[in-house]
Parts: structure tokens; C-alpha cells; sequence
């Protein structure tokens, strides 16, 4: 009997498509859809399926006839098995084409929104090293690279400092460069990694929940201050005071020094509390002469430049004349409703994270702005008639939710308040069709800005402005 999963091979199939979650497209000879991972729109490949499904296929490509002129060399050593930088394969006005189309296709398809013309999206003008934050993963059981089990490589240390294999949860394959933050970021992993090693501090093993050291965030500002946070899993005082000296004196030019004991399961730090070691317990972002300090559980944009970009863009849709009451839903540290304040007559922000609400409040403080008010709490909750009839009808709102969009009640207040203008700023264009899609009775979208925030990945982030009808 035929297995149903059996895997086939399919031969000189041309790749015709980006798709998705940074997968290129084929067609299979019997007319199905083949994802793949490892090919560029262009290459004619052999194609070996992994998965079968009713409508599609999943596979890689396993041998390539004719490479694709989109194509371009990959900058880093750990492309294909690192997760990180999936299109660095593909020529970046490629890349910058790929996401416009999904935009597009999103917007009309999903949201079945009728678009205007649309501006060509907005490239990054630096195309490697243009992250402020980066995370490390420690593990003592380092995912081996095809090269060093061919080479029968003899291993006595399999402790890793990097990032998690694609899909698996306890693998960490080693970083030696990295081409998404600028230095000293290499120079501070690879020290700690070999330091730690060198001393017997114990690398995390995630499997048997052991090891002290689990990650390693570093954060660079664009004023060039440099954060440092060590996180381990239980308190060891002289192996802690050892690791933390070492980075302190190796590494003066570090502004904020800090470290947590994290216990859980998990390594997310938000329920944790944050010891500042040395210097300062918190970075600061400049833009337009604005200052905002960002802690060590605060989200700031990952790519400051383009973030002053996507922050004109979005001032821009607001047009704003200084009469405005605006309201900034899921402000974050309330970095744009600073950045507009001084155009409008008001402006309140609202997010679910205290401490961010905490930042935004002090950063207006010391921006001297006084036309701002901030207010902590889950939108679908805090966002009501009530919170409505106290602070006032806004004329504008801006919006920028995380990548799930905004909740329906959400949706449905902004139908009910009903103001002039609605700028929507979203990292996931699918979601935000949805949510133009339940506007589109009131609105209409009259501008579509695509920017592009992180180059070399698939993501995009896009700006909409909707007008009354
Ligand atoms: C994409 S970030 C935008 C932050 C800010 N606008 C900026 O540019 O820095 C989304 C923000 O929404 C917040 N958030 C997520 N879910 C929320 C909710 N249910 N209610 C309020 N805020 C939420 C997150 O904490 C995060 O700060």
C-alpha cells in the first residue's frame, strides 16, 4: 500500500513566486503549490517534497539547473542553517519588490480593500547592521553544523552563545559573526562565550533545566550608549560577580551593566526583576532631538534609522494642524506620541506594559512636554466610552498594534468614537487587512506607505491612513 506521506521528487520545476513567512513558490506537475525554503524566484530546481498536504506541498529545493539573476551572495557564514536572515540569497531590490506585492496582495485579497495608488515601499538605507537589540541564547549543547560531523571533528566543548535552530526549542547554534548589530556587539558574545568557558561557568542545558548562564541581550542606541544584560537561572554570587567584572573592565564603553535571576521555565525577563550592576539602568534613544530612555523591558523600534522614518510617515498621514486631540493606542514607551505632540493640541497614549507607560510618562517629562498623558492597560479594556467621555473625542487616532492586530472590540470602538483620521502602523499586513476590512463601512484608505524595518528577513511594516467617508 502507498504510504500517504511519501516523500516525491519533482524535476526542472522553475520557481515563480515569494509567498509567506519568506517561502518561494513553485507548482508542482499536477497544478499544486510547492513551498520552498531554500530557493530564489528564478531558479529552475530539483524539488524533493517534506510534507503533503490536501492543497499543497512543502519541500526543498535539492539540486538547482539554473540559479536566478535575482540572487545575490550572502554576506554571513550561518545563512541556511541560521533562521535569522532568510532572504540575504536575494538581491535586496528584490526583497524590497517581494514585500511590496505582499502589501498589495494582502490589502486586496485578504481585506478586499480598495487601494489607491500606492508609494513605492521605503528601503533601509543600511542593509546589514541596522538592529539596536539583539538576544543570545547560552547552551551547553551546541547544534553541530553539517561541516564539523563530516569532518568527524573531534568535540570536547559543545557550549553555543547564539540563536535557536528554525522549530527547535533546546538547539542553539554558536554565532561567530553576525551581521545584524554593529560592533561591539561580535566582539562582547564571542568574549563572554569564551570567557565563560574558559572559567567553567556552566552554559544552560534547556532540555534538563540546568546550567546558570541562559541569555545574553545587548542593546545599542543610536546615541551610542551600550546595554549589557547576563540572565541566569539561579543566583551563584561568585560566578555572577566573576562573568560581570570581566564584561565591566573588558568593556568600559557599556552604559548599563545588568543582570536577572530567572528561574522559570521560560526566559522572558517582563515578570523578573532587573539588577543594574553598572553605570545606568537604562539606554537613551535620541531622534529629533527628543531623548527617550529605554529600559531593560521597554520596547523601542529595532532599527532606530527606519523607526524615524516610519514616525515622519506616520506624523505626515496625521496631518495635523495643532488643533487635534490624538490618540496613540498601543504606544509603547510613547515614542510616537512624542514625536507628533508638539503638532497636536493633545495627545493620549495608551499600552498594556507599566513600565513602558512608566518610560513614556518620564521621557515627556524630561522632553518637556506637556500635552501628553499616558495610561497603562489592555486596550479592549481601557479603550472604552468611558475612557472616551473622560479624556475626549479624538479627531485623530494613530494605532500600532503587535502582530496579532487590534482585538474586534477595538475595532468596533473606533467605528463607534468615529474619528476624522485613523493611522495605522502594523508589522503584519494580513492582520491589518482583516482589520481594514472591518473599518472599510466608515473608511477609506487613501495612503499606503510601505516601509521596510528589517532587510534580509520578509518582514514589513506598513502605514495606511484611513479617512472618513
Ligand atoms: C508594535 S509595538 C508599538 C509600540 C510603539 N508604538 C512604538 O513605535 O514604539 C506594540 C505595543 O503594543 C503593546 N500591546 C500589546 N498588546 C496590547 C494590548 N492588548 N493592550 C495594550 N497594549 C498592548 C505592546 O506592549 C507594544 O508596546
Amino acid at each position: 500500500m502507498a504510504r500517504k506521506n511519501r516523500r516525491q521528487i519533482f524535476e526542472h520545476i522553475e520557481v515563480i513566486d515569494a509567498g509567506a513567512k519568506g517561502k518561494s513558490i513553485a507548482k508542482a506537475p499536477d497544478g499544486k503549490v510547492v513551498f520552498l525554503t531554500n530557493a530564489v524566484p528564478g531558479d529552475v530546481v530539483n524539488i524533493q517534497t517534506t510534507k503533503k498536504r490536501k492543497a499543497y506541498y512543502e519541500g526543498i529545493a535539492t539540486q538547482f539547473h539554473t540559479y536566478s539573476d535575482k540572487r545575490t551572495t550572502p554576506k554571513c557564514k550561518h545563512f541556511g542553517t541560521c533562521g535569522g536572515c532568510k532572504w540575504q540569497f536575494m538581491d535586496y531590490q528584490h526583497q524590497l519588490a517581494y514585500k511590496q506585492n505582499e502589501v498589495v496582495n494582502n490589502l486586496t485579497r485578504l481585506g478586499k480593500i480598495e487601494l489607491p495608488e500606492i508609494t513605492p515601499i521605503l528601503g533601509s538605507k543600511d542593509q546589514y547592521f541596522y538592529r539596536n537589540k539583539m538576544e543570545f541564547s547560552f547552551s551547553d549543547s551546541r547544534w553541530l553544523t553539517l561541516e564539523e560531523i563530516q569532518n568527524n571533528q573531534e568535540i570536547d566543548n559543545r557550549n553555543a552563545l547564539g540563536f535557536h535552530m528554525p522549530g527547535m526549542w533546546d538547539k542553539i547554534l554558536d554565532i561567530e559573526h553576525c551581521h545584524l548589530q554593529e560592533d561591539p556587539s561580535n566582539a562582547i558574545r564571542n568574549e563572554v562565550k569564551a570567557f565563560a568557558t574558559k572559567h567553567q561557568i556552566p552554559f544552560y542545558n534547556a532540555r534538563k533545566q540546568e546550567g546558570l548562564l541562559r541569555t545574553l541581550m545587548i542593546r545599542i542606541a543610536s546615541t551610542g550608549e551600550i546595554m549589557v544584560l547576563v540572565q541566569f537561572f539561579y543566583d551563584d554570587a561568585e560566578k555572577r560577580t566573576l562573568l560581570m567584572d570581566f564584561i565591566a573592565d573588558r568593556f568600559p564603553e557599556v552604559t548599563s551593566l545588568q543582570y536577572v535571576i530567572n528561574p522559570k521555565g521560560n526566559d522572558t525577563i517582563y515578570d523578573q526583576e532587573v539588577v543594574c550592576y553598572k553605570g545606568k539602568a537604562y539606554i537613551e534613544e535620541e531622534m529629533e532631538g527628543l531623548r527617550f530612555r529605554v529600559n531593560a523591558k521597554s520596547f523601542y523600534q529595532t532599527n532606530s534609522k527606519q523607526a524615524y522614518e516610519l514616525y515622519k510617515i506616520t506624523r505626515e498621514f496625521a496631518g495635523l494642524t495643532g488643533e487635534e486631540l490624538v490618540y496613540d493606542l498601543y504606544t509603547g514607551t510613547g515614542t510616537i506620541a512624542q514625536f507628533v505632540a508638539k503638532n497636536a493640541k493633545k495627545v493620549i497614549g495608551v499600552e498594556a506594559v507599566p513600565e513602558a507607560i512608566e518610560d513614556a510618562k518620564e521621557n515627556a517629562q524630561r522632553n518637556k512636554i506637556d500635552n501628553a498623558e499616558f495610561y497603562v492597560g489592555d486596550m479592549k479594556k481601557v479603550f472604552t466610552s468611558d475612557f472616551i467621555d473622560q479624556h475626549g473625542q479624538p479627531e485623530v487616532v494613530i494605532t500600532d498594534p503587535p502582530r496579532d492586530g487590534m482585538h474586534k472590540d477595538v475595532v468596533a470602538q473606533l467605528l463607534q468614537i468615529s474619528p476624522q483620521k485613523i493611522v495605522y502602523v502594523s508589522c503584519n499586513s494580513a492582520t491589518q487587512a482583516r482589520d481594514l476590512a472591518l473599518l472599510d463601512r466608515d473608511y477609506k484608505v487613501t495612503k499606503v506607505q510601505p516601509v521596510d524595518m528589517f532587510p534580509q528577513t520578509y518582514h514589513v511594516e506598513n502605514v495606511v491612513l484611513l479617512e472618513k467617508r
